[in-house]
């Protein structure tokens, strides 16, 4: 890194299983073409850093688990920031939120850590899942529809990824909403994240540099400068972000009186076999479940505002040993309706490896691993309104049929 170059921050959002980490891999194989020192800022509502075993070891990467950094632990996202960047002096760092973080809360994150460092915010690149946000419109209105509409909202770039979910027609209608929703980003339709860099170029300001003069490397085409092109879109983002805010603060006031203790379902039972799971909603106040050291699956209550991801339950469950195969595809395929992410680390009794699975929204994918680090066999579920003892009991009676 330059001493005068400040460092490049993108932030990649999108709701749960949308592409994200497929397109973190395919931003730092650019990074890496380019020439860059890329460093990754992973942040997981599981308590196991699964989509961290999807990006090239050499790769430096902060962890911030078992929370949102939107909001449970967005006070870490700055400081994970600053430490990422004082210890690697990398020339890009790409920031992956969880799948039901508010974009415009983490760039404030971000933001308020370029105080400290030589730090530029430099895009958020939303991925949306094709196939997910057109079953979300058809049905309308809902809380998963709204946390959507507000990643893309934010986006100063739109990756229409999945379009091999869906027809023609249907591209041009969800292109027509994000459009709707927001007026300026670009939008990139993508099977895979395969998107043209040479779009993101134009798409991403900050991944040129711009001449001392203020002038822009990359217009050849005669566009207006760099320096303002930036300037302005940056300006349009705290725009949306002042309107976002008002209306936060509005619900906030709203939500104050009706302030009422959430009592989650906190069970963190030890069955027999030893499996182990940990359930809460992705708004659990981190310090306070620290405070539970031992027994942290007790409930507990607060009157925090209403999030936009309240409703996104989360449960993370540890197995107790290997599963059949056949069985555990089956399980995956026969999940309820409200789980629309599940991934994780699964031994099979019918082969030697383990697996990374994935289970995003209805489509599965295994893909044969040997970590560098002991991870455990973890199965994360999340979703909406869906039954926890339900999930588990199917999740058991797998490994008992093993033992
Ligand atoms: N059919 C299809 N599958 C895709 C596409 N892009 C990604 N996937 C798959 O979708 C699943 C989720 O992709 P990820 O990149 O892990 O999604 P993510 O947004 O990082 O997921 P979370 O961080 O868990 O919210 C994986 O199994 C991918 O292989 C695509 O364009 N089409």
């Amino acid at each position: 890194m330059g001493e005068t170059n400040a460092v490049k921050v993108y932030a990649l959002s999108g709701f749960l299983g949308s592409g994200k980490t497929t397109m973190l891999q395919r931003m730092l194989a650019d990074a890496r073409a380019r020439g860059e020192k890329a460093a990754v800022l992973m942040n997981e509502s599981g308590e196991v850093n699964l989509d961290g075993l999807l990006v090239d070891s050499a790769v430096p990467m902060a962890e911030m688990l078992g929370g949102c950094i939107c909001c449970t632990i967005k006070a870490d996202l700055g400081m994970e920031l600053l430490r990422l960047v004082e210890e690697h002096r990398p020339d890009v760092v790409w920031i992956e939120s969880t799948g039901v973080a508010q974009p415009l809360a983490m760039m404030d994150a971000v933001t308020e850590a370029s105080l400290y460092a030589h730090l530029e915010l430099c895009g958020l690149v939303t991925v949306v899942d094709a196939r997910h946000l057109l079953d979300r419109m058809r049905v309308g209105a809902g809380k998963t529809l709204r946390l959507m509409r507000d990643q893309i909202r934010g986006a100063s770039l739109l990756v229409l990824n999945k379009t091999d979910l869906v027809g023609e027609a249907e591209i041009a209608e969800l292109a027509a909403q994000l459009r709707e929703w927001n007026a300026s980003a670009p939008i990139l339709p993508s099977v895979r994240c395969e998107v043209n860099p040479e779009a993101i170029e134009r798409a991403l300001p900050g991944r040129f540099r711009s001449r001392p003069d203020g002038t822009d490397e990359r217009r050849r085409d005669g566009g207006q400068p760099q320096a303002r092109e930036h300037g302005h879109h940056r300006e349009q983002n705290h725009e949306q972000m002042h309107e976002r805010d008002q209306s936060h603060d509005q619900g906030h006031s709203r939500n104050h009186d009706h302030a009422h203790d959430h009592a989650h379902d906190h069970n963190h039972a030890h069955s027999d076999n030893h499996d182990h799971r940990h359930e809460r909603n992705l708004h659990q106040d981190r310090d306070r479940n620290q405070d539970h050291s031992g027994s942290r699956a007790q409930g507990h209550s607060h009157p925090d505002r209403e999030r936009a991801h309240d409703h996104v339950n989360v449960l993370t469950h540890y197995l107790s040993g290997p599963v059949d195969s056949a069985d555990f595809e089956r399980m995956l395929r026969e999940l309820p309706d409200g789980v629309y992410r599940a991934k994780g680390i699964v031994t099979f009794t019918d082969t030697a490896s383990r697996f990374l699975f994935q289970y995003a929204y209805k489509e599965t994918d295994f893909l044969r691993i040997a970590p560098q680090k002991p991870v455990p066999d973890v199965a994360v579920f999340l979703g909406e309104d869906f039954s926890s003892s339900d999930v588990l009991a199917r999740l058991l009676k797998l490994t008992r049929q093993e033992n």
